[in-house]
């Protein structure tokens, strides 16, 4: 029997706009090497240009929970065996491939993530990236639409819909040496300068091509991951790869912004809706070079927390580090996590209650020539040191149409005086130029690797 549902369209929080799409109760696709089928989850497809009018970014939980009832429940409940009702819909919730942006950069924050730069293999050139890049795009599309990897699936994902998985590419500045394409080379691809709080591990740090890949469930990433490593065959070899997570979607009573490990509620003042990342996120359709048009540029910060020292703190004093409350992210000088910070206000003894280098104050796009990135972090925690200090923090992606206008000041600003500076270490570093989305029928990096 096929059952025709609804579309549905819902705002979540006043910030997201989700397309819910009608789904037409299919037999599940054969898996061509086992023969088996899938199941068949209706899905579910966010922003289909890449990016949705408006996105709640840091609030992973917000959707699944708002759309559970409304359209997943009875699609999961009419797809799994024996009717049984499903515990939540995340799994059906799909980002597209194809559009004028890639996914990942406004995309929900995912419960986790991977992060892995890639380095050509020696011989290895332009013809040899192409190649990969088309294989590359051609397994993202399809694990992204829920659909077994062609050619050699592993079985990882098998059950699980597509739960929000994005795979994002890059190029880091030698990638452009590797290919013989140093003229299409972006200057804002030049290296960054050295912070005096660097402690930088090279082996970490920088690499020829980056992917990045988030979904709300651990078995889909790893899949994907594990996928996307394979398919490099023998052209490109991982440099090196960093793991994180967010909260799982759902765990709050309510959609909320992200905590990290500090506890704070961390991405409130994030740039929203589509004039904002058009004017600061996205190079413009008609931005240089060409085949950056739509494109975004990507630092990656590990940034490691020294917990030991930070938990040493009162509250109040981490709240002064900051500038905000740690329950719910409202500024010191009163309100609630969006109310404005009045930066002048003074308490009886006349002391500035967000203090001069409160890391909200010291970070503002005003206080840093209008700098402003979007920044879409992981957690990471790669266990303990031999001396039990945890090994915990920050895998911290800022988008940007420009760095050095974006990342570089807010970061010299950060360096000189940020309170936040003593209890946090950057500990690698890594640039990429992410192009714009892939056409339906294209790879991404054509534009470059065809040009
Ligand atoms: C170079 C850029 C930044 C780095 C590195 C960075 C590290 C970092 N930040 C936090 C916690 C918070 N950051 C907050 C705000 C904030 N941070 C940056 C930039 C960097 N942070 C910006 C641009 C902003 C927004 C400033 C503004 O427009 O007002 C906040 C407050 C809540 C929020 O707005 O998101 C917290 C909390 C940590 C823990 C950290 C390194 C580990
Ligand atoms: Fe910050």
């Amino acid at each position: 029997m096929h059952i025709r549902r609804p579309v549905v369209t819902r705002r979540a929080a006043g910030h997201a706009d989700w397309l819910v799409r009608a789904v037409s109760e299919q037999p599940p696709p054969v898996d061509p090497h086992s023969g088996s089928r899938r199941p068949s989850l209706p899905v579910r497809v966010k922003g289909a240009s890449g990016v949705s009018r408006r996105q709640l970014l840091g609030t992973a939980g917000a959707t699944g929970m708002l759309l559970g009832a409304a359209a997943g429940v009875a699609g999961h409940a009419a797809a799994a065996p024996g009717n049984v009702t499903p515990l939540t819909t995340l799994g059906s919730d799909r980002s597209p491939f194809h559009g004028t942006y890639q996914s990942g950069i406004t995309s929900e924050l995912q419960s986790r993530g991977h992060l892995l730069a890639f380095d050509l293999a020696a011989g290895a050139g332009r013809r040899e990236a192409a190649a990969l890049m088309r294989r590359w795009s051609a397994t993202a599309a399809r694990l992204m639409a829920g659909e077994p990897a062609d050619g050699g699936d592993i079985d990882v994902a098998r059950d699980a819909g597509p739960s929000s998985l994005t795979v994002t590419f890059g190029f880091g500045h030698s990638f452009f040496d590797r290919t013989g394409l140093q003229h299409q080379r972006p200057r804002a691809l030049d290296p960054l300068p050295d912070f005096s709080s660097d402690r930088l591990d090279k082996a970490r740090g920088n690499g020829d091509l980056w992917v990045q890949i988030g979904a709300n469930d651990a078995l889909v990433a790893f899949n994907a991951m594990r996928v996307i490593q394979r398919n490099a065959g023998p052209a490109a070899r991982v440099r090196w790869q960093m793991n994180g997570f967010n909260r799982s979607p759902g765990a709050t009573a309510h959609p909320m912004t992200a905590r990290n490990l500090m506890g704070q509620i961390d991405g409130t003042r994030n740039p929203r809706g589509d004039d904002d990342f058009e004017k600061s996120v996205f190079v413009p359709a008609d931005g240089e070079p060409d085949w950056m048009a739509n494109g975004s540029y990507v630092v990656i910060r590990r940034i490691r927390m020294l917990l030991d020292d930070w938990e040493k703190l009162s509250r109040r004093d981490q709240e002064k580090v900051i500038g905000r409350r740690k329950s719910d992210g409202a500024p010191l000088t009163g309100g609630a996590e969006t109310t404005a910070i009045e930066l002048e206000k003074t308490d009886a003894e006349g002391n500035l209650v967000v203090p001069i280098n409160a890391h909200a104050r010291v970070s503002r796009p005003d206080y840093n020539q209008g700098a402003t990135i979007l920044r879409r972090m992981f957690s990471y925690h790669d266990g303990h040191d031999k001396d039990g200090t945890p090994d915990a923090g920050m895998l911290f992606v800022c988008w940007q149409a420009d760095p050095l206008r974006g990342f570089v000041p807010v970061q010299r600003h950060l360096d000189r005086g940020d309170a936040l500076s003593q209890y946090i270490r950057h500990e690698a570093s890594g640039l990429y130029a992410v192009p714009g989305g892939a056409a339906d029928g294209e790879y991404v990096g054509q534009r470059l690797l065809e040009a």
